[in-house]
Formats: C-alpha cells, structure tokens, sequence
C-alpha cells in the first residue's frame, strides 16, 4: 500500500438515455504527500466528475480510490472541498464559516478558537472575522472557503476551479496566495483548472486529461524554483512549458471533434 492519494482503474459511467455514458476509463493516479497537482483538459473531459470521486460525492463504477491506504467510500474529513464559487453560510460569519467543520468534528471550544484564529491570519482575513459573507468580495469568500477547508487539516485539499470566477487581477493575486498556504501548510493540493497559466504557475505535476472516456493522456513535471513570482510567467522555460501544455489538451480536444 502507499500513503497519498491512489487512484487504480478508476472507471465513471453515467445513465444516459437507452444506456451508459462512459465519462472516465482507465484512471490510475498517485499523488504523494504534499504535491500539488493540477488536472487540465477541455470542458466535459471529466475534471469535476474525477474530483467528485476523489471527494467521495460519488462512487467509481469500477476501480479504487484510496486515501492514505483508507478506501474513499464517501465525503469525509480527510478531504476537503472548495468549489469555483466559494459556498459559505450566508448567516454565519467568517469566523464561523472558518470553523463550521471543526465543530463537526466536535473539536474543543478553545482549540477551534485557536485554529480559525490561526487560518484567517493565515488568509489575512483576522480583520474580517465577525463580518457576514455577503459584505465580502468574491476573493476574499474564496480565501474563507479555503481556510474552512483547511481549517479540518485534511489530508488533501481538492479545488475544483476556485478562481474561474475571479477577475484577472484577484485571480493573480489568489495564485499567489495558494502557493504560500501550500507551502506553509505543506498541505496534498489536487486542483483542477481549464487554465494551463494557472497550472503551470501553480502546480508540480500537471496531468491533461483525454475526452471521451476522460483518461490521463499525458503528465508533465513542472521543473519551475519553488519560488515563484508572476514575472516568472514570461520567463522561456515557462512559457515553453504552457505552449507544451496548451498544444496537448488542444490535440486532445481535436482528436475527438475531428479538427
Ligand atoms: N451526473 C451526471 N450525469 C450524466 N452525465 C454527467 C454527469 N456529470 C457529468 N456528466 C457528463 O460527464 C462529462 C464530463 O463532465 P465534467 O463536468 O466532469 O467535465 P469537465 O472536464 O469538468 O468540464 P468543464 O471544464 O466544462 O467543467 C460531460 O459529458 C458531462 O455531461
């Protein structure tokens, strides 16, 4: 067995009408502890369904997922979740929202004090601790929900495009801020994203997915310092790394709609 996360002849099909549709084939994925890998392909080549397994939202129809040698079997603490659009509590205020899974987990009134105290500093978002969601930006409800996901110091943190909705200028300021929370927490990332900048810039593996069935069609190691800064993104090495990147999930794009 091996610690991480295991993914092995992972297969997804949905009912569809007179039948099934085969929406992933063949999935075998192994991500170690304190990677951080992105997932990219075209739209519908079953990212969100492959994060939805990893998340236990729903069940491979063949294979296993392991999670640190535990199968996945359902939602659980080990893993947490954050989606493009940062679901919070509206009624609950930051500090809440940040410790809403901790009291789940009946974690004691004084150490969850202390560990969404320690996360909204982590987030920079002390200042905001007593506000309501609805008085935030969309970057700063993004930073909440990232600090309540990791508030549960699960095993590996799963995004599922937590910026796609941003505009350009939080979006880069949001990368920035994953980073450092990665390398400071030394938290497991699986992120996905339909943005090969984005992936480069963050990831240490990007692995494009293949449409129809989704499969992993190619794996690239992001041989990038681990300090990253967003000139970095007009440097040579990454910008031949995104052109590498882009022209893999086009291909596999075009191989399937014929262009
Ligand atoms: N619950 C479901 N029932 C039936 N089909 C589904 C279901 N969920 C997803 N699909 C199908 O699975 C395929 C992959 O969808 P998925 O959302 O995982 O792709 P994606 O790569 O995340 O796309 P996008 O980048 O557009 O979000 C699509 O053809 C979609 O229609």
């Amino acid at each position: 067995m091996t610690s991480g996360l295991l993914l092995t002849g992972v297969v997804k099909d949905f009912p569809v009408a007179g039948g099934t549709q085969r929406v992933l084939e063949g999935i075998d994925i192994s991500v170690t502890p304190g990677e951080f890998v992105c997932v990219v392909g075209a739209s519908g080549s079953g990212k969100s369904t492959l994060l939805s397994l990893i998340a236990g939202l729903a069940a491979p129809t063949e294979g296993s997922i392991t999670l640190d040698e535990e199968p996945v079997t359902g939602p659980g603490p080990d893993r947490g979740l954050v989606f493009q659009t940062g679901e919070l509590f509206p009624w609950r205020t930051v500090a809440g929202n940040v410790g809403f899974g901790l009291e789940l987990l009946r974690i004691p009134r004084a150490e969850r004090a202390a560990r969404v105290a320690w996360y909204l500093e982590e987030v920079g978002l002390t200042a905001y601790a007593d506000t309501l969601p609805g008085k935030l930006s969309g970057g700063q409800r993004q930073r909440v929900a990232i600090a309540r996901a990791l508030a549960c110091e699960p095993h590996v943190l799963l995004l599922d495009e937590p910026f796609g909705a941003l505009d350009v200028q939080t979006k880069e300021d949001m990368q920035i801020f994953l980073r450092k929370v990665w390398q400071d927490t030394g938290t497991t990332v699986v992120m996905v994203t339909h943005d090969v900048e984005e992936a480069v810039f963050l990831a240490q593996r990007v692995l494009v997915l293949a449409s129809n069935p989704g499969r992993v069609a190619s794996e690239m190691a992001v041989d990038l310092p681990a300090e990253r800064s967003l000139t970095d993104r007009r440097t040579a090495e990454f910008l031949g790394m995104r052109t590498v990147i882009e022209d893999l999930v086009r291909d596999q794009h075009s191989s399937v709609v014929g262009g």
